[in-house]
């Protein structure tokens, strides 16, 4: 059985078993694809040692050539998800995907590789924080785990948006606001800190808002009635005693509602332009945009990214404001997916709105098939301690009931004492609860909506369906799925089956935005045209990296086929036991 960091060696029988190829052409036509070969065998082995991906190596003296040469499967696996295979079989694998934001206490090599080994599927990077070379650094850390230690994990810049905050002068980490004390908001700019000042970043923050207006801290960590406009400040007073944080975000309230919405700040902000462009230069794979009000800011971005030859990055929509509740059908349909923001939505909703909310936004994402991430605050708990609160486990444990696709940490493993701690909870919650939702045969309430309008959609939607009720009532061990853009994968990730889903794809930017999709194990490799020779090659692949064995029944849906024998495109289930 070969692990990470070994060499397979095949020699020729892999290929004697696909002699529809001729081998010299295989390796030296004038395309070398799917093989990739270095004259430069001294190089390939350095980097076999150090790098993860299959090497073959092929004895061509059979040939009629003496030199052996090594060559590069370029075979995209995911180590840790081969680990959790061989550890705990196909229904043991974990179907939610976690996502965890990076800052300050796990941006080391060997913090981000802790992540990695942990299960972190995409690494958030908020553009709130910290500078670009920062972030640079930080996403060419994990591009180099990704190549040389077989690691997949997805990168998300997620924009600052024009949220209203406090300027974070750099003082003292908070501030106590006490009952009865005046306090002046101003947009003065200043150094330093001064008593009872905050600073408030945007010039128009206090417009149309008048004296008796409730201004909240942080969605309820502190409240001051407004008792005096001067000019564009506004003299408070605190009813609420609590803490002042660096850049707590600030609302307006009248008569129980919320005031002063937006301030007629674009979503994307001049800065967030900046933040894309970094993130298209640096090759993430999703752009996460905050405070998203409506479809028409998700469409904008997606045309400017099309015109930069960017669109295999996904744009996501965080759900954060009022605004974006009122509009949400046509925001999960405009994005390529969602994420519920419970930290800003709670200081825009009252907070025992949030569960209902969630538990919404989850079943129209899934309806319109659409990644779902629940994020925020699931084990903020453990950014001080090293064990959750029950009511914590409770809230992960909710969330993955829901089928959502990710969970998401933020301060844990930002600026946490216990991010990999929090990362195991995560999992560990995830998997028990997926293992319930099984035995309880929770998928079979799933209710399902018609997508596809064309009837090849159609067509591939009622094949996703079928298979994922075949894949279930048969106990089949694992679902194959060849596809190019990931619409195949991800039809069959809507219906929550329960054998994993393998999909295998030829575009490298596919896998990595399936990495998001519940229950997907998204792995690169070349696909030709001929589906039999791809089924072979990658059952032979997998099985090499002791994935799969003899007597192991999968289903396998295919679509990307038109052949020379078959020039129409046919998709196809077929259940298949590996020999
Ligand atoms: N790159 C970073 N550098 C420093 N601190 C960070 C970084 N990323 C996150 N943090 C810290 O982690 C905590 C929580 O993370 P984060 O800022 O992602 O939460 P959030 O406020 O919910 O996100 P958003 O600003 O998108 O609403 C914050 O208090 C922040 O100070
Ligand atoms: C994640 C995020 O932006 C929030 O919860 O507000
Ligand atoms: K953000
Ligand atoms: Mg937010």
């Amino acid at each position: 059985m070969a692990v990470a960091g070994d060499m397979v060696r095949l020699s020729r029988q892999i290929f004697a078993k696909n002699p529809s190829v001729p081998l010299k052409k295989q390796f030296f036509g004038v395309s070398v694809r799917p093989w990739k070969i270095s004259p430069n065998v001294a190089k390939f082995r350095a980097r076999a040692t150090i790098g993860v991906r299959s090497m073959v190596q092929v004895d061509l003296e059979a040939q009629g050539s003496r030199s052996s040469v090594l060559l590069e499967e370029p075979f995209g696996f995911d180590v840790v998800f081969e680990g959790e295979l061989r550890e705990k079989g196909f229904m043991g694998l974990r179907k939610t995907k976690l996502v965890c934001t990076i800052g300050p206490a796990c941006s080391s090599m060997e913090e981000l590789e802790r992540l990695a080994l942990g299960g972190m599927n995409v690494a958030r990077l908020n553009m709130c924080h910290n500078s670009r070379e920062w972030h640079r650094d930080v996403i060419r850390n994990i591009k180099r785990l990704n190549e040389e230690k077989g690691f997949c994990i997805s990168l998300m810049v997620d924009t600052e948006g024009s949220q209203m905050n406090m300027v974070d002068h750099g003082g003292p980490s908070s501030v106590k606001a006490e009952d009865g004390s005046i306090w002046l908001f101003t947009t003065e700019n200043f150094e330093g800190s001064r008593p009872f000042t905050v600073q408030a970043k945007y010039e128009g923050f206090s417009e149309g808002i008048t004296v008796g207006d409730e201004l909240v801290i942080d969605g309820g960590m502190a409240s001051f009635e407004v008792i005096e406009k001067v000019g564009n400040d506004l003299r408070c007073r605190c009813t609420d005693p609590g803490l002042l944080l660096p850049r707590a975000k600030l609302s307006f309230w009248r008569d129980g509602k919320l005031v002063g919405k937006n301030f007629g700040l674009p979503t994307i902000s001049t800065k967030d332009w900046a933040d894309i462009e970094f993130g298209i230069s640096e090759g993430v794979d999703f752009i996460a945009v905050s405070f998203v009000k409506d479809a028409n800011d998700i469409k904008h971005l997606k045309n400017f990214l099309s015109t930069k030859s960017s669109d295999s990055i996904k744009v996501l929509a965080k759900i954060e404001s009022l605004e974006s509740l009122k509009n949400l059908e046509e925001i999960v349909e405009a994005s390529d997916g969602i994420m519920v923001a419970r930290g800003d939505l709670g200081v825009e909703i009252p907070l025992e709105e949030i569960p209902t909310v969630q538990e919404e936004i989850t079943r129209v994402c899934r309806q319109l098939n659409k990644p779902v991430i629940v994020a925020s605050q699931f084990l903020e708990s453990m950014i001080e301690y090293p064990t959750p609160t029950r009511a914590e486990v409770a809230d992960v444990s909710e969330a993955v009931r829901q089928y959502a696709d990710a969970l998401m940490l933020s301060g844990e493993s930002a600026i946490g004492s216990f991010g990999g701690k929090a990362l195991s909870v995560l999992q560990m919650a995830s998997s028990r609860m997926e293992l319930w939702s099984r035995e309880e045969n929770q998928q079979s309430l799933l209710s399902q909506f018609p997508l596809g309008e064309s009837l090849p959609e159609r067509i591939a939607e009622q094949i996703c369906n079928c298979a994922v009720e075949m894949a279930n009532n048969l106990g089949v061990d694992a679902i194959f799925v060849y596809t190019k853009h990931g619409d195949m994968a991800s039809l069959l990730s809507r219906n929550r089956p329960n054998p994993p889903i393998f999909a295998f794809t030829n575009k490298s930017s596919t896998r990595m935005v399936l990495n998001l999709q519940w229950g997907v194990i998204p792995l690169h490799v070349d696909l030709s045209d001929d589906m039999e020779a791809n089924i072979g090659k990658t059952f032979n692949l997998i099985k090499i990296r002791g994935m799969v064995k003899a007597g192991d029944v999968v289903l396998v849906v295919s679509d990307v086929i038109p052949t020379c024998a078959s020039p129409t495109v046919f998709q196809s289930i077929q259940v298949r036991t590996i020999v």
